[in-house]
């Protein structure tokens, strides 16, 4: 357990211009924490994880307030397609990350790639004959990027709605990989969703934000059970539930 907080979140205020974009925000986290950012479209969740990782778009700056941190963050975006290069088979792709990164022999990098897709589930035959990826299926793709940001050695995953592109099922193996990967290596997590349930089984603290700000933070369960602003109590609600089990005895 590390003594003080591996990032902190002081009052960050973004703005494109005279229109602001995030407002003090604010929070901490420690190492191997996870937290749920989670919010209406539009409410700043992914300019905040752009501004942890350094990378805010052109044309938006931070304005007020501060980040702190002294570990290295990689981000995960929402579409895996659109983080690969089209061009470049995949397997190199992670392999040129390593080479960077860790600043490894060619050999070492290649040897690392592989241990990476390994650790990722992704087929064996990659290793053989490396693939485009317009190859790979979508959730093949994210498994991907996720060795690609693995290759960089965060301290903090930031990741952007990391599965909305995918179906169901592939969305649970690689929520179910991103967990135990956290487990294994003890990263923290920022973790941007729509979807209050990935946000619950998957982070111990929960950060609502509407309109650039945060209107209600803390434990992600009893910020579920107890919700004091009305705005999470809506998205609470929100959450369609199955009709078959609607009404059923409790389970
Ligand atoms: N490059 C930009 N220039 C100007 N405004 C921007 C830019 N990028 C985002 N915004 C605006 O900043 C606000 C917050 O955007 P952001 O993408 O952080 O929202 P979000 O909560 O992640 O939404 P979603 O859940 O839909 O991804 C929005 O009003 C958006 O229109």
């Amino acid at each position: 357990m590390s003594a003080s907080p591996i990032l902190e979140v002081e009052e960050l205020s973004l703005a494109a211009g005279s229109k602001t974009l995030v407002s003090g925000v604010g929070f901490s986290l420690d190492r191997g924490e996870s937290l749920g950012l989670v919010g209406e479209s539009g409410s700043g969740k992914s300019l905040t994880l752009r501004a942890i990782l350094g990378l805010l778009p052109r044309g938006v700056e931070q304005v007020g307030g501060t980040i702190k941190s002294e570990v290295r963050a990689a981000m995960i975006f929402q579409d895996p397609r659109k983080s690969l290069d089209p061009l470049c088979p995949v397997v190199r792709q992670v392999e040129e990350v390593v080479y960077y990164r860790q600043q490894v022999s060619r050999k070492a990098a290649r040897t690392i790639a592989l241990e990476l897709l390994e650790m990722l589930g992704l087929p064996d035959s990659l290793k053989q004959t490396d693939r485009y990826p317009s190859q790979l299926s979508g959730g093949q793709c994210q498994r991907i990027v996720i060795a690609i940001a693995l290759a960089c050695k965060p301290g903090i995953l930031l990741c952007d709605e990391p599965t909305t592109a995918l179906d169901v099922t592939v969305q649970q193996q690689i929520l179910a990989t991103i967990t135990r990967l956290q487990q294994e290596l003890d990263f923290a997590m920022v973790f941007v969703t729509h979807n209050l349930a990935i946000a619950a089984t998957l982070c111990s603290k929960l950060c609502v934000m509407k309109q650039g700000s945060i209107v209600e933070h803390g434990d992600a369960l009893s910020l579920l059970q107890h919700p004091q602003h009305p705005y999470t109590q809506m998205l609470i609600d929100s959450v369609l539930p199955l009709p078959e089990l609607e009404g059923s005895a409790s389970v």
